[in-house]
This record gives C-alpha cells, sequence and structure tokens, in this order.
C-alpha cells in the first residue's frame, strides 16, 4: 500500500517560510506530478515526503501512519534523483545491489530482485558495466533500478530527465509511464516541464509561492483553470490573454468589451465582477472560430508563422494589444507575410479571470472532463 495523507504541512528555513497550509492526500496506486515555476517549493515538498527535510508544520502519514519523524531509511518511500548519484567505480548490478546490501537483504533475494529490475528496465545486457560506459538515460535507468529493487510503497522522482536531450526525454517518459501501470504503485514526481507533468499524471498538483494552487486531472487544470496563473503555466502554447472592459456581469454570461469595440458574451459566472472594471479574457490557441460563426472578431496581422509539420502557430499581433496571440492553424494551412488576418472569437470557449486573477467560474461542460 502507499496511501499518503498531508495536513497542514509546511516548511521553513529558518525565519523564511517556503511553504504553509499544504493539504493533499495521495492515493494508493497513484501518478501525481508536482508542478510549479521554479522556486515555488516542489523539491522541497518531496523532500519532506523523502525525510530529506525536516516539516516544520502539519502531519504526514503513510497507509495511516505519521512519519514525520521517521528517518528516511526507514521510511517505506524510494527516491530517484535528477543527478542519478550513481557510483562510478561499481557496476550497473553493484549500483543496483547497493541499499539490499547495506540493509543486508539476502543475497538470493537480492540476485532475484535485480533481475527482475533490470529486465523491466531493459538494462539485463548491461549489467556489467560501469556507469561511464553508460549513455545518460541508461544511467538515468539504473538511478530507476536502484530504487526499484527496494519496492517501495512510493516511488518520488526529482526532476528524473532535465540532463537528457529532447527525444530521451520523451522515451524516457513513455518508459516511466509504462513502469507505472506495470508496479501500480504510488510515484510522485516533480518538474517544472508541464508537458511532462500533462502526459504523465493522474494529478497534477501546481504549486505556486509555497501553496497548492490547483489540484486535479490535467485536462481538469487545462479547461477548468481556477486562477489565471494555472491557465498560464498548462498548455503550450501559453493561453492568450487580452485586457478587457466588463459591461454586463451575470451568472451565466459576462458581457466584455474587447480592444477594437467588439462585444463578447463570455460563458462564465461573472457575477462577482462589477461594470466598468478590468479583467482579463484567456484564449487558448486553438480555440478562436471561423470569423464568419464568430460571436465577435478582433483584426490582426500575421507576425511569424511556425510551421511544425502537423500544426502551424500563427504569431499575430493585434492593435491595441501589447503582447502578440498565438492561434493554432492547421500545418498545411497557407499564409502570406504580414497578411491580415480575421480572428474568430465565441464566448464559449474563452475564459474570464478577475483583476485578482481569480477565474470566473466557466458555465460550459466538456465531456469527460470534470470542473
Ligand atoms: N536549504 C535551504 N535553505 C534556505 N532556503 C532554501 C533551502 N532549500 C531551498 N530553499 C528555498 O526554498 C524555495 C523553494 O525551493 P525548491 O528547491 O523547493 O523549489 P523548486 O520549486 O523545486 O524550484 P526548482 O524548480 O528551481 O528546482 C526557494 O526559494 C529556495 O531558494
Amino acid at each position: 500500500m502507499g496511501r499518503l495523507t498531508l495536513e497542514g504541512i509546511g516548511k521553513a528555513f529558518g525565519e523564511v517560510e517556503i511553504s504553509r497550509d499544504i493539504d493533499l492526500t495521495i492515493e494508493d496506486g497513484e501518478f501525481v506530478v508536482f508542478v510549479g515555476p521554479s522556486g515555488c517549493g516542489k523539491s522541497t515538498l518531496l523532500r519532506m515526503i523523502a525525510g530529506l527535510e525536516d516539516i516544520t508544520q502539519g502531519e504526514m502519514c503513510l497507509d495511516g501512519e505519521r512519519i514525520n519523524e521517521i528517518p528516511p531509511q526507514e521510511r517505506d518511500i524510494g527516491m530517484v534523483f535528477q543527478s542519478y548519484a550513481l557510483y562510478p567505480h561499481m557496476s550497473v548490478a553493484e549500483n543496483m545491489a547497493f541499499g539490499l546490501k547495506l540493509a543486508r537483504t539476502d543475497k538470493a533475494e537480492i540476485r532475484r530482485r535485480v533481475q527482475h529490475a533490470a529486465e523491466m528496465l531493459h538494462l539485463s545486457e548491461l549489467l556489467e558495466r560501469r556507469p561511464k560506459d553508460l549513455s545518460g538515460g541508461q544511467r538515468q535507468r539504473v538511478a530507476i533500478g536502484r530504487t526499484l529493487v527496494k519496492e517501495p510503497a512510493v516511488f518520488l522522482f526529482d526532476e528524473p530527465l532535465s540532463n537528457l536531450d529532447a527525444a530521451l526525454r520523451v522515451d524516457m517518459r513513455v518508459q516511466i509511464a509504462e513502469l507505472h501501470k506495470r508496479l501500480q504503485a504510488t510515484m510522485i514526481y516533480v518538474t517544472h516541464d508541464q508537458v511532462e507533468a500533462m502526459t504523465l499524471a493522474d494529478r497534477i498538483v501546481l504549486l505556486s509561492g509555497g501553496r497548492i494552487a490547483q489540484v486535479g486531472a490535467p485536462l481538469s487544470l487545462y479547461h477548468f483553470p481556477r486562477t489565471l496563473e494555472v491557465a498560464e503555466f498548462i498548455g503550450s502554447p501559453r493561453i492568450n490573454t487580452l485586457s478587457v472592459e466588463v459591461l454586463d456581469p451575470g451568472r451565466l454570461h459576462t458581457a466584455v468589451r474587447l480592444p477594437g469595440g467588439a462585444t463578447l458574451q463570455v460563458a462564465v459566472d461573472g457575477a462577482r465582477l462589477k461594470a466598468g472594471e478590468r479583467a482579463t479574457l484567456g484564449v487558448r490557441a486553438e480555440d478562436f472560430v471561423a470569423p464568419d460563426q464568430a460571436e465577435a472578431t478582433l483584426q490582426a496581422r500575421l507576425m511569424v508563422a511556425e510551421k511544425l509539420g502537423y500544426e502551424t502557430l500563427a504569431h499575430l499581433q493585434v492593435e491595441g494589444v501589447e503582447a502578440t496571440l498565438t492561434q493554432r492553424l492547421d500545418g498545411l494551412a497557407h499564409l502570406d507575410d504580414h497578411q491580415a488576418v480575421t480572428l474568430g472569437l465565441d464566448g464559449k470557449h474563452c475564459h474570464l479571470f478577475g483583476a485578482d486573477g481569480s477565474a470566473c467560474p466557466r458555465q460550459v461542460e466538456i465531456p469527460g472532463v470534470t470542473h
């Protein structure tokens, strides 16, 4: 089993408070990803779970038992580090067996576990090699293997792929997802890469300034972000934002004035907003609609078109809007340099955020996605 509960967890280094009020339950077998901007406290939280950092406040339990004071080696938790931390003078097999030897595990049992882990991680042919004779991806797999042989209830990964090149990252991401499927173990994974978070997580925990900004399934955070910060962090390209004026706030629709003067009825509960105040409209790159089906339009000019093969990202300048907007188009879309583009908007596909950054609840259903 590996059910972890965090209640009111907080951390301070001396006088400096890093995180507080973290309440979170991670179910047995869940894959949870901690994500957020640099310095938001992801690694510190993971290290508290591992027992490598003291917990300043709150209670942490594994399967109902308080673990705050239990030293790392006695927690049923294994951690894979970003730096791999392999012993250079030991073979792959010795590296993997080391922790078990220290724990005086029976020799035959060590052999069985190392072989089993090597098979799972496709390392069987490499067991006699030294770390220096391995590629980056292979070293990372050995680091995972060293944790795997301990058969912990909870696996922790601290940015395990950040030292690998882009192609290898994708490859290892798939392997970690497969490993999770096979082991059905609880896994907690720290990254600042939102693509890794979206693709691996059952649930994402988005941290900001040492607190939880939102917890939920990846698509739930994507479609129903609670704050502008979450909306901007999740999704690539980044959500487009426009400063708008609130005209008529309502429970089902909130009318706003766009730059250029057009009115859009955004399908959100904006009842807490006031007419005349500023708000931020959010539109994802794929959510612009054809001008003839739009409720409102924006006139734009093409700055750059990035042709990625399966899609083209058009970066557009709209008069009166400082930042460029990005529209996701078909990979075969034909665009001329600096051509004029009419962007269509549909209020059902837009987000609205108040001046304090919190989202107005969207009044749309997206099949299979919970709010
Ligand atoms: N030992 C320490 N003493 C004092 N401050 C620390 C210590 N360790 C971390 N911090 C501070 O705590 C904050 C959170 O750090 P942490 O490494 O957890 O962030 P992170 O979200 O993992 O960042 P990154 O993505 O850059 O690794 C940072 O401001 C950092 O400077």
